[in-house]
């Protein structure tokens, strides 16, 4: 601590002046140095050394996750105004379109003629207030108005047992790392041949040589009980330092560990596992450098140095996610390439980070350069012979959504088009049957789930989100009904596929912790605009593409009169579908069916009004058959307008997993012929069976 308080002073009497610019873009100085101080970089109750200067480990974390927001973000068009609307903020225009009057939340009104002191940027969503001085971005204005210290969101660190950041080795082992890379040439060898790395780029990027354990929360083994693997580590390092505008060079330190399969390159461990600090290849980044290249993985990131001299990093975890922690390092750079796979899903995330990153300073880079086939990745394109700088050269800024030409349209349809497999979407692994008829799971959809009471709609639903969440669907969960801890609880079960034990709690706790799975906090009744709010900062922090609410009648119970609950059901349905479309995520909604006492329901049976159905695009409805007094469970899929494919899925309950295993065909017939007097209902629903799992068949909708 005193170290840190030495340079806080050194840095206060060198550069006083420069310190206040630095903390003067996100905070008024009218109230003196200690009120900036406790404002954002608060040195009050918890301690200075927590929050500044920003260290190299991983205690400043929740600190950045609540809070950061980058200054070069911009709102979608008509996001403000939206905004101000739906909180009844009543702007006034001015003779500056791009400029409105509005009130400051955190002024007293005492006089009527003061409560308009501010002014919103609608085009950036910069306020400022004129009387308390007050200047915000976008988010801490959200805040503000939403009176919310945090979006109410958790992660599984939060619900386990808090996060592990300190490494499993003492940090004089893992600098040596990379002078264990000499003792294994077959990595050198691998990287050259497989890859076209050099010793030298291998050297630049400190990668070394470690025997790890495999806690990939993707991989289903038990956690193994030997010495580990020999595995090719990757150093993620950060700065000393978080200053967006300091002059000299930024000193670094290693404060993360990626390992994986020396051949492979697939992912083994994280150490520590669930820090999120520090950029692979940030220590290249020079005090003049004012361009970087973001890259999707460690391999990619190589390859662009290599050919281009430009620094580049990557992703840090092995999905498409750019978690708010490293958006501080990215903040000092003028330019950004942003150069993911050259495929659906990487080009809709490029254009995800762009906006995060703030869509001004981003150019994105195609690697196919619009040919069907090649090299779709930096690393793909040097192991092939590319010319990788004329591939960035060509490298194209993103358009504001608002002016978005025919070009821009153009590519993403032609991207479709070539590509049909991967525009239907992250495939189950645990329901193939799923991927027979809904195709997968796409974005901007809305899925309608619903089933009797108890039928097992929040347990299936847990595991379909886990399935996702392990392919890398990074999904927020809004559980209204039951407590977070309890849905965790049984979460925790189905990825371990037993009930733990406390010796396994904490083995299971360290997988299951990397995944990017969220929680919103509210429980019971939650008005619409806050869950909405909660749901947009999430798109934003976590890059959130699938959003589970369970369910509707909970989230809107109590809210308006008997018969305006029809209409706020509809409304709050209609808001959903919106932002889905809008917003580029899934959402999945819960909803009880009416009170009926058929064996089977239907698309009438769902709660509430026909638009609710109308609106979704997928509507899932868990059956129950009753035969010779056994029952049958199926997934009955009741519309699908991807391609129109109907089936219904029979499936089993495994206790001690707490999963649904899907049956095959003969267990299905087995089970069911014992039915001899089929109602029109039980014909009309068409199982299918998983004979030829994961493959993409053709159905015989008649099998029955
Ligand atoms: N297919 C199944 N067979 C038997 N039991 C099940 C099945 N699915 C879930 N269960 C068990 O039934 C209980 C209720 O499950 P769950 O909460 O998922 O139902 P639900 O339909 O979401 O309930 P609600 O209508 O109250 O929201 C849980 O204890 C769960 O373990």
């Amino acid at each position: 601590m005193s170290r840190h308080l030495l340079i806080l002073a050194n840095r206060a009497l060198l550069g006083n002046t420069r310190l206040l610019s630095v903390l003067g873009h996100r905070n008024s100085i009218r109230g003196g140095t200690s009120r900036i101080f406790s404002r954002f970089y608060s040195i009050e109750g918890s301690g200075i050394t927590q929050l500044w200067p920003y260290q190299a480990d991983t205690r400043s974390i929740d600190f950045f996750a609540s809070g950061f927001s980058s200054k070069h973000y911009m709102p979608r068009p008509g996001e403000v105004l939206e905004f101000l609307n739906k909180h009844y903020q009543f702007p006034r225009k001015t003779q500056d379109k791009s400029l409105f009057r509005i009130r400051c939340p955190c002024c007293r009104p005492h006089k009527r003629g003061t409560l308009y002191t501010a002014v919103i940027n609608v085009q950036k969503g910069l306020f400022q207030c004129e009387s308390c001085l007050r200047k915000e971005n976008w988010f801490d204005y959200i805040k503000l108005v939403s009176k919310s210290d945090s979006f109410q969101v958790l992660s599984t660190v939060d619900l386990s047992r808090g996060s592990k950041t300190e490494f499993s080795v003492p940090r004089d082992t893992i600098e040596k790392y990379p002078n264990q890379l000499s003792e294994f040439p077959i990595i050198v060898t691998w990287c050259k041949t497989e890859k076209g790395l050099t010793l030298d780029t291998l050297q630049d990027y400190k990668i070394g040589a470690a025997k790890y354990y495999n806690t990939n929360p993707s991989n289903n083994a038990e956690l193994s009980t030997d010495k580990g693997q020999v595995c090719i580590t990757f150093p993620r390092m950060a700065p000393l330092f978080l200053d967006p505008q300091a002059t000299d060079e930024p000193i670094t330190k290693t404060v993360r560990i990626k390992a994986c399969e020396i051949g492979s390159g697939d992912l083994v461990a994280f150490d520590p596992p669930t820090s999120e600090a520090g950029l692979f290849g940030y220590h290249l980044v020079q005090s003049e450098t004012e361009t970087i290249i973001l890259t999707g993985n460690e391999f990619d990131a190589m390859a662009a140095y290599q050919e281009t001299k430009l620094p580049a990093t990557c992703l840090p975890n092995n999905t498409y996610q750019l978690p708010l922690e490293i958006l501080p390092l990215l903040e000092r750079f003028a330019k950004i390439y942003i150069w993911l796979d050259d495929d659906v899903a990487g080009q809709e995330a490029a254009e995800k980070f762009a906006q995060k990153l703030g869509i001004n300073r981003c150019s994105i880079v195609k690697t196919l350069g619009g040919n069907l086939n090649g090299p779709v990745n930096a690393s793909e394109a040097l192991a092939s012979g590319k010319d990788l700088k004329e591939i960035l050269r060509k490298a194209k800024p993103l358009e504001h959504e608002k002016i978005i030409g025919f070009d821009h349209l153009k590519d993403a349809v032609y991207r479709e088009l070539v590509n049909p497999n991967q525009v239907r979407g992250v495939q189950s692994t645990d329901l193939p049957g799923l991927n027979q008829i809904l195709k997968g799971h796409r974005p901007g959809e809305l899925t309608i789930f619903t089933g009797p009471t108890g039928i097992g709609k929040t347990t299936i639903l847990s595991q379909i989100s886990l399935d996702f969440c392990r392919s890398g669907v990074s999904t927020l969960w809004g559980s209204f009904e039951i407590p977070n801890v309890r849905l965790a609880k049984k979460m925790l079960q189905q990825f371990a596929g037993h009930e733990l034990t406390p010796e396994e709690f904490f083995q299971t706790t360290e997988k299951f912790q990397q995944l990017p799975m969220y929680f919103l906090k509210f429980f019971g009744s939650t008005d619409l605009t806050t869950v909405v709010d909660a749901m947009n900062h999430a798109i934003y922090a976590f890059d959130v593409q699938h959003v589970i609410i369970d369910n509707l009648q909970f989230m809107t119970a109590d809210q308006g009169r008997f018969h305006d609950r029809w209409e706020i059901q509809d409304r709050t349905v209609g808001t959903f579908r919106r932002f889905a479309t809008e917003r580029g995520v899934h959402i999945t909604l819960v909803v009880h069916p009416k009170k009926d006492d058929r064996e089977f329901l239907d698309l009438n049976s769902v709660f509430g009004s026909a638009k609710i159905t109308q609106e979704a695009d997928n509507v899932i409805i868990i059956q129950r058959l009753i035969v010779d007094d056994e029952e049958i469970r199926y997934l009955d899929i009741k519309k699908n307008r991807y391609d129109g494919t109907l089936a219904a899925i029979p499936f089993e309950f495994d206790n001690e997993s707490c999963k649904i295993r899907q049956l095959t065909r003969n267990e299905h017939d087995r089970r069911a012929k014992g039915s001899k007097n089929k109602t029109r209902q039980e014909t009309e629903m068409v199982p299918i069976i998983n004979q030829n799992a994961g493959e993409n068949r053709n159905l015989n909708i008649n099998q029955q």
